[in-house]
């Protein structure tokens, strides 16, 4: 059976050294308590750092039995790596760019160095750890290069990707000198996922701008697989979370801490020390409140947790420094004999006593500046079955996607944030608990378990995808078959497209002129009297002409519209007009000036628009924009409006590449046919071809009318290659 082998950088564990012994801990932070839940299940394994550097190898054997007796596989770190690949290119680099903090971001090459080398021991890791059939599961910025080092070593494996921070919008992605390797590490995997469709779009945009890679509905074609994106908002153990605020315990460490606050309005304030949670601001916005609304002087205290987190990096102990020094002011500013408005921890507490103050308090501040998605304002909410209470939540954390309920607000407005805790404060106990109700079965429903479900049964399609692509691909029994058939035939037709098909594209189409070898090929392919070869081609025909007219192939131009079997004239497919050009190609014109780079091509009976050179995103919003137009121009009119590669072609209805490749098929009889293309126009040729004919389509788009599929221009010259040695010259 396949195991899922988990990947993070931190294991759930953490192992920490006491006086002469070693402690086993919980991690903190979002990704261990989120999957910590779902790992241990079926003999899966996770794979990360134990959080300690060990040199000792008796240390490292004792470390790894324990770990492996609760399904922990340990990677060790020494202090260079920890250095380069933790607190440097992790968290000094990749953290600030993805939170839209540039302004901390440092680039060092040795640190990027060190990323690699450390991505790639986990991937020998994993490569010792898994079989064949295991689903290798990728947590997280610290790991973007895993997938793709993975790929490489198994090709076919089943690899999903997870990122827990935001991704960053292509401007600030950009500025990485190493963001192109960046992007095709993640692209390694087969699914991709991210807490919010924002992140997963702003990734699309950045693999369209930098590696060319158009997508449609979340699915990106590479050059030899298809790779899915989408949105995936993670959960919490709800239960959990519930069951234990419940519990006897934690009604305890309430009481107790009530007893110790009187009158107490309590609001809470849990984090990992970092710049990204917005700490410093909520303290300015909670004086800000004592300040506007004195009456709550001596009731509203701030309890604030903040657990102590990657405290080697120079902007996280500038950071400690800063909020100590708020806490200090505040507190001797407002603090009274009795009441102490901020209660301040830098620590970490155990479940039991989080879930107690989630528990008591009566607002949640959960306020960050950027935030991946945030587990603690679920956590609060899971924590507060039957209860009341308010959550007060940044609408720049991903949670802010779901949690339509809580009060939204922006985490750099202090005004807002002093306002939305004084609404808090005064809120109805029934809107609060209308309000929680609605988000406790929001939470309760997409908990952690429903998120990791839906991760991996969309993997499993992923594959299933492929596969059924895979055994559509010509593969080399596939391409004996043809061949062989080849071999007995005397009456061949071959149809092949032209773009895309015999030559690769070309930023001016002006300039996708043959090579040498192809020349040379449909030369030989040709001169056998067996074979009829077509060009069956959108382009002009005078084009055509200039670049293959010598030679004795037949031709289809314009789609369908002007034909010229080898040797003779061109004759039209049937009388044509073209009048209504001149209606039609203002609006073109229209187009090209609202979208640099792209151009009008004039062809005898159509119009095309090109948008290759333009920018791919604004293109993208242009095309559709256009099509709708030329929708409205050309209804109740006998044209017709084609989506081709980067084109838009209007021309007459009804006459089509299949339409014209019939009049072949029919007139010419063949007990052969090879038709080949890449281009959505060609999928009018396949529909047209009798069920034994081999038809190819060129690239991966997997819905196709064509029997095969070859991955691109190299090959199909490679299948000509094969066919021309056999063929008989005249
Ligand atoms: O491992 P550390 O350097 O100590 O940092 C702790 C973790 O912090 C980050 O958590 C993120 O994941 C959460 C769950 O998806 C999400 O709610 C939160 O918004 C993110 O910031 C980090 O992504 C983890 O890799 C770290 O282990
Ligand atoms: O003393 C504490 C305080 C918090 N947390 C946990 O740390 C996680 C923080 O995750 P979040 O997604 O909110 O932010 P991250 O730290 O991952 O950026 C939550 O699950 C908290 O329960 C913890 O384990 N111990
Ligand atoms: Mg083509």
């Amino acid at each position: 059976m396949s195991r899922i082998i988990i990947v993070s950088n931190r294991l759930p564990t953490k192992v920490q050294r006491t006086d002469n012994d070693l402690a086993f801990t919980p991690s903190e932070g979002g990704l261990a308590t989120g999957l910590g839940s779902i790992y241990r299940a079926e003999g899966n394994v996770w794979i990360g750092w134990p959080g300690l550097v060990v040199d000792d190898e008796t240390e490292r054997q004792q470390i790894t039995t324990q770990l492996r007796a609760d399904s922990m596989q340990p990677v060790f770190l020494n202090d260079d790596e920890i250095r380069g690949f933790y607190e440097g290119f992790s968290n000094e680099t990749l953290w600030p760019t993805f939170h839209y903090f540039s302004q901390y971001a440092v680039y060092n090459e040795q640190h990027w160095e060190t990323y690699v080398a450390v991505n790639r021991k986990y991937c020998e890791a994993v490569l010792e750890a898994a079989g064949d059939d295991d689903t290798i599961w990728v947590h997280d910025y610290q790991l973007l290069l895993l997938p793709q080092m993975l790929r490489k070593a198994r090709p076919h494996s089943t690899i999903g990707f997870f990122l827990h921070i935001p991704f960053p919008s292509y401007e600030l992605l950009r500025a990485l000198p190493w963001r192109t390797q960046l992007l095709e590490g993640m692209l390694g995997a087969d699914l991709i996922g991210f807490h919010t469709f924002g992140y997963m779009r702003h990734f699309l945009s950045s693999v369209s701008q930098l590696l060319g890679y158009p997508s449609q509905n979340g699915r990106l074609e590479l050059k030899n697989r298809t790779v899915l994106i989408d949105a995936f908002p993670m959960g919490i153990d709800y239960e959990r979370y519930a069951n234990a605020a419940a519990s006897e315990v934690a009604q305890e460490h309430e009481q107790n801490y009530l007893a110790a606050l009187p009158n107490a309005r309590i609001i809470l304030s849990i984090d990992r020390l970092d710049y990204t949670k917005g700490i410093a601001q909520r303290l300015r916005a909670f004086e800000l409140l004592l300040q506007r609304y004195p009456e709550w002087q001596g009731q509203a205290t701030l309890i604030m947790l903040v657990v102590p987190s990657r405290d080697q990096v120079a902007q996280y102990q500038e950071l400690k420094e800063e909020i100590d020094e708020l806490v200090g002011r505040i507190n001797a500013e407002y603090r009274t004999i009795t009441w102490n408005p901020i209660h301040y921890f830098y620590r970490s507490l155990p479940l039991e006593e989080l879930t107690a103050l989630y528990r008591m308090a009566e607002v949640a501040l959960v306020t960050p500046i950027r935030d991946g998605m945030n587990l603690v304002c679920k956590e609060f909410i899971a924590s507060k079955a039957d209860r009341s209470g308010v959550l007060i939540l940044s609408e720049r954390a991903g949670a802010a996607r779901e949690l339509s309920d809580a009060l939204l607000i922006n985490p750099s407005d202090m005004n807002q944030l002093a306002e939305a805790m004084h609404e808090a404060l005064i809120m109805p106990e029934e809107e609060q608990k209308m309000r929680l109700a609605n988000m406790q079965a929001l939470v309760q429903h997409y908990n952690v378990y429903h998120w990791t479900r839906l991760f991996m049964d969309r993997l499993v399609y992923t594959k299933i995808k492929q596969m059924t692509l895979a055994t559509e691909m010509l593969d080399a029994e596939e391409a004996a078959t043809l061949r062989q058939q080849y071999t007995t035939t005397s009456q061949r037709l071959l149809l092949l497209d032209y773009d895309g098909t015999l030559a690769p594209f070309h930023p001016n189409p002006q300039k996708a002129a043959p090579s040498a070898q192809m020349l040379e090929l449909l030369a030989t392919l040709s001169a056998d009297p067996h074979n009829r070869v077509v060009i069956i081609s959108g382009r002009d025909r005078q084009t055509l002409q200039r670049w293959l007219g010598h030679l004795p192939v037949d031709f289809i131009a314009e789609h369908g519209v002007w034909l010229r079997a080898a040797g003779q004239e061109w004759t039209l497919f049937q009388p044509m007009r073209n009048d209504w050009m001149k209606e039609i190609r203002p609006t073109l014109e229209l187009y090209v000036s609202r979208t640099a780079g792209s151009f009008i091509e004039d062809k005898d009976f159509s119009l095309v628009w090109h948008y290759r050179r333009a920018d791919a995103e604004l293109a993208a919003v242009r095309v559709r924009e256009l099509i709708s137009h030329l929708s409205f121009l050309t209804s109740n009119s006998d044209l017709q409006v084609l989506e081709g590669n980067k084109v838009i072609e209007i021309k007459a209805a009804g006459i089509n590449k299949g339409t014209a490749a019939a009049r072949w098929v029919a007139t010419y009889e063949p007990d052969f046919i090879l038709a080949i293309g890449d281009d959505r126009t060609d999928e009018d040729t396949f529909g047209a071809m009798p069920e034994e004919a081999f038809t190819i389509k060129v690239g991966r788009n997997n819905r196709s009318l064509a029997r095969f599929h070859l991955p691109g221009t190299a090959e199909v010259q490679e299948l000509l290659q094969s066919l021309a040695e056999v063929s008989v010259p005249q």
